[in-house]
């Protein structure tokens, strides 16, 4: 390829993911063969939004759930924190407190890097951390458990 290489990015899938498109998460990327600790999976172009465009605009869309924080650098320098849409496969990694993959922001390339935490059995969906503050129902959290003996849980069944 003809070009300055310094303005060349090195991409990376791994061939070992497939994209589920029926679990209890919607659609999910999955292991397809086992996968080796710190294996590099995939890195994602951004779209950085801007401030002004990500709050009047995407936050109230869909899309806003498939954005990450992304640093941006104001005209006059000044840094604030706008919303990324994330392109390609990373925008389909879900939620898990037990992620088996980790990411980073490249921040001058605008891109995120996607890498295994630990080995990574065939079958095992592969999933980031969203943080704590999540904007859904997470589907793996534990079910509250009832205080008491759960009697008055059970005098609220209705028997006909
Ligand atoms: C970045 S998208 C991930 C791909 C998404 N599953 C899809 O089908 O397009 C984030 C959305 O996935 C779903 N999701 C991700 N992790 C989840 C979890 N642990 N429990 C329930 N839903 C989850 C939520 O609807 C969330 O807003």
């Amino acid at each position: 390829m003809k070009g300055d290489t310094k303005d060349l990015v090195s991409l990376r899938r791994s061939a070992d993911l497939v994209l589920a498109l029926t679990t209890p998460k919607g659609r999910g990327v999955f292991a397809a063969q086992d996968i080796p600790a710190r294996t590099v999976i995939e890195i994602s172009p951004v779209l950085p939004l801007g401030v002004e465009e990500n709050e009047s605009h995407v936050k109230h869309t869909s899309l806003y759930h498939y954005t990450y924080n992304w640093p941006l650098h104001s005209s006059n320098g000044e840094k604030q924190i706008t919303q990324a849409v994330v392109l390609g496969l990373g925008s389909m990694f879900n939620h898990s407190r037990d992620q088996n993959v980790g990411w980073e922001r490249d921040v001058d390339h605008l891109l995120v890097r996607y890498q295994t935490l630990r080995d990574v059995k065939a079958g095992e969906e592969l999933c980031i951390s969203y943080g704590d503050r999540l904007s859904f129902k997470d589907v793996d959290a534990p079910t509250e458990e009832p205080e008491g003996d759960g009697s008055e849980v059970l005098s609220n069944i209705q028997i006909d």
